[in-house]
């Protein structure tokens, strides 16, 4: 089998959520390549953390797995928690006959508060996903045997619907070639080593160690890379009172250059001038920050809006491709 799904963005493409059938019941999720645990709210979710949200009904066709249970916590310090369901999942048209959902009984504010979220739909490995006692398969996991070519595509866009396909590659979605390399599975994330970054023809050093992560905003990049790109926008200084760099909205921002397999790809500048920092408007956080006590670099919906990636899974070396959309 294979299919596509749209990816609509929410506001300031902050992340991009996909509609999905949970035992006949369309949730909207936030696919995530860094994470690999398919959550839903659910009935089971208390009503002071669900209103406004679509929930998952497990009584409808959902088999409970008894004394099963899950815990998640994310990079930004948001998280939730639950037991567990096998039902019929739908992405796309692809077909998942049982797989592994994961009923929210706690979520924190972040997902709390934001009602158009359902949930998340994990895409890294399966060897992270978080079940207890006996861990579960990603959607991708479960249906990669069933798929015409085990490898799914992103193709996420700058405020607008982009795409995730399952199964196949739609050469009309990407310009030019598709540049592979390999992916290291330790720590269960798309993780890859980048090249050298430049801004405005000037080098910025290199990017080293990436994951490819869609359920990740921004792009987090070494300190030594990051200060040298903002060194080059006037006005330009790292805040702790907004949290990371800023820079005057009317700024002239670079377009980033990053060297990826040999390959030089281009993240334009009006993605990195990413949302008004205050009020006024008058400042504008970056859509570049350090990544400061994360040790990996995060190409996030940032970097990747201005991609179109293969997640590819087809030999037992998995591997990552990039092309300009
Ligand atoms: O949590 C991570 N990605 N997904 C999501 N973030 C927020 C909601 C979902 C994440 C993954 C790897 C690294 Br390293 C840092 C962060």
């Amino acid at each position: 089998q294979s299919g596509s799904v749209a990816a609509n963005p929410e506001q300031y493409d902050e992340s991009y959520l996909c509609p999905v059938q949970v035992g006949g019941q369309t949730l909207n999720l936030d696919f995530d390549t860094g994470s690999a645990d398919l959550w839903v709210f659910s009935t089971l979710t208390p009503a002071t953390q669900s209103t406004g949200h679509a929930k998952y009904n497990p009584k409808t066709s959902g088999k409970a797995k008894s004394g099963y249970t899950w815990n998640i916590s994310y990079g930004d310090n948001s998280g939730a928690s639950g037991t567990v369901y096998a039902d019929k999942v739908v992405v796309g048209g692809v077909t998942a006959t049982s797989q592994a959902v994961e009923a929210a009984t706690s979520v924190s504010t972040q997902f709390m508060q934001d009602t158009d979220n359902d949930g998340l739909l994990g895409l890294a490995f399966s060897t992270i996903n978080t079940v207890q006692p006996q861990q579960q398969t990603t959607f991708f996991d479960t249906v990669k045997g069933t798929l015409a070519k085990k490898l799914f595509t992103v193709d996420l866009k700058a405020g607008t619907a982009g795409t995730y396909d399952f199964g196949y590659i739609d050469s009309s979605k990407y310009a030019g070639t598709i540049t592979y390399v390999p992916v290291k599975t330790t720590n269960g994330f798309w993780e890859f080593t980048a090249g050298a970054a430049t801004a405005n023809n000037r080098s910025l050093g290199s990017v080293g160690d990436a994951i490819a992560d869609t359920g990740t905003t921004l792009m987090y990049l070494p300190t030594a890379v990051t200060s040298a790109y903002y060194a080059q926008i006037s006005g330009a200084t790292n805040s702790a009172a907004a949290g990371g760099y800023i820079f005057p909205c009317d700024a002239d921002v670079p377009d980033f250059h990053i060297t990826i397999g040999g390959k030089s790809f281009t993240v334009p500048g009006e993605y990195i001038n990413f949302t008004p920092a205050d009020n006024s408007g008058e400042q504008c956080f970056g859509g570049i920050q350090p990544n400061t006590g994360i040790g990996f670099t995060i190409l996030g919906d940032v970097f990747l809006k201005a991609m179109f990636v293969v997640f590819d899974q087809t030999t037992s070396a998995p591997r990552l491709g990039f092309a300009a959309q």
